[in-house]
């Protein structure tokens, strides 16, 4: 498509701030919470990360779309953003494992997607103003009738959103004659994470957000684990049970992300929305076992309050992110469960942290021992 034919297109944001750009292909409006991710690659991993799910995602990379997209490398089966919202949208590609454009990708999902928007400002505008709700539009003739309607979107705190993402029925995943028996509480997860449970000698089986306790442990599963996920993970209110009950009968789990917000909230230490949130894959973090250094990949808008987690007799601090020292992993001092805020299964890398999934495999078979 033509550069000089393309559409004008803006992003109101709630404060009534507006950025100018032009729409990639199709027209329309699309609101949601606007964020930025700093990676320079993975976007078509992004937007199908279910933890996007409702947010407007600016890239701050200046080019997207320049080496296409391949049907594997995606998180789940659908795109998940709301919108995208670019610098320089490369209509061509070129990549030899690219099987399809950008836009033709975008197009085949239905997202809206707007460009040549001065990201580097409204980058700076969100760490100055925090994370807000916007819209990006192509009906630019009427704002007022727009705020109207970005007036209405839900805040993103208080938001549950797991159960938009979630798998309807229970299915499995990896080779049946596996080693280790896994049940998944799927509130938004990652493909990537069920690859690298599967590739160490698992099993298994993903249940909907909302399934119990009785529901997980019935197919006799040797470990537990909390998936990533969009939205607020206060309304979680079932996840939290589950997690308290595999917590007090005190079996493997492994908590990523949303899951691991979910297991401070069973401990009873509250969750928080940050500012504008970490996303990117070169957050640094510090493990205070090891003392050592890892550059981590990040998607995270909420966090868990660290106060509270150093005064908890139960909770030890194991992870902390260097840059603003919020919690980025815990583990219970006298039961078999870890978790970390950050994704050691990030795809493309960083891959300095899959050694927590090693370190999960341990804990079952170190289970399976004492059992
Ligand atoms: N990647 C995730 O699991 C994100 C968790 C949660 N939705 C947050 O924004 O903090």
């Amino acid at each position: 498509m033509k550069y000089q034919s393309r559409k004008k297109a803006i992003l109101l944001l709630a404060d009534g701030t507006i950025f100018h750009g032009k729409a990639v292909g199709k027209e329309g409006s699309a609101f949601g919470e606007v964020c930025f991710n700093t990676g320079m690659t993975g976007y078509q991993e992004i937007f199908t990360d279910p933890s996007y799910y409702g947010q407007l995602m600016v890239a701050t990379n200046a080019h997207i779309g320049n080496y296409g997209t391949n049907e594997e490398e995606v998180e789940s089966d659908s795109i998940k953003i709301a919108g995208l919202i670019v610098k320089n949208f490369s209509y061509e590609y070129s990549r030899v494992m690219a099987d399809s454009s950008l836009q033709e990708f975008l197009e085949k999902h239905n997202l809206l997607a707007i460009s040549d928007v001065d990201t580097r400002a409204l980058v700076s505008y969100i760490r100055d103003n925090g994370a807000m709700n916007a819209v990006i539009s192509t009906e630019v003739d009427d704002i007022d009738k727009l705020k109207k309607r970005l007036a209405e979107v839900p805040d993103m705190k208080g938001l549950e959103l797991a159960s938009k993402v979630s798998t309807k029925e229970p299915y499995f995943y990896g080779d049946p004659n596996a080693t280790h028996k896994i049940s998944a509480l799927d509130i938004g997860i990652k493909k990537n994470i069920l690859r690298n449970l599967a590739s160490r000698d698992a099993y298994i089986k993903v249940f909907p957000y909302d399934a119990t306790f009785a529901e997980m442990s019935e197919w006799g599963p040797d470990g537990y684990f909390l998936s990533n996920g969009p939205g607020d993970p206060e309304p979680l209110t079932q996840a939290i049970d589950t997690a308290k009950e595999i917590i007090k009968r005190d079996l493997p789990l492994f908590g990523i992300c949303l899951g691991h917000q979910v297991i401070a909230l069973a401990n009873g230490i509250s969750t928080y929305k940050m500012h504008h949130g970490h996303r990117g894959i070169n957050h640094p973090v510090k493990n205070m076992v090891s003392g050592k250094g890892e550059i981590t990949s990040q998607n995270h808008g909420f966090a868990i309050n660290r106060e509270e987690t150093e005064k908890h007799a139960d909770v030890e601090i194991t992870h902390v992110h260097l840059n603003d020292h919020t919690v980025a992993g815990i583990k219970m001092k006298n039961k078999n469960c870890f978790s970390v805020q950050y994704h050691p299964e990030a795809s493309p890398g960083p891959n300095d942290s899959t050694y927590l999934f090693d370190q999960f495999i341990e804990n079952i078979k170190n289970a399976k021992i004492t059992a």
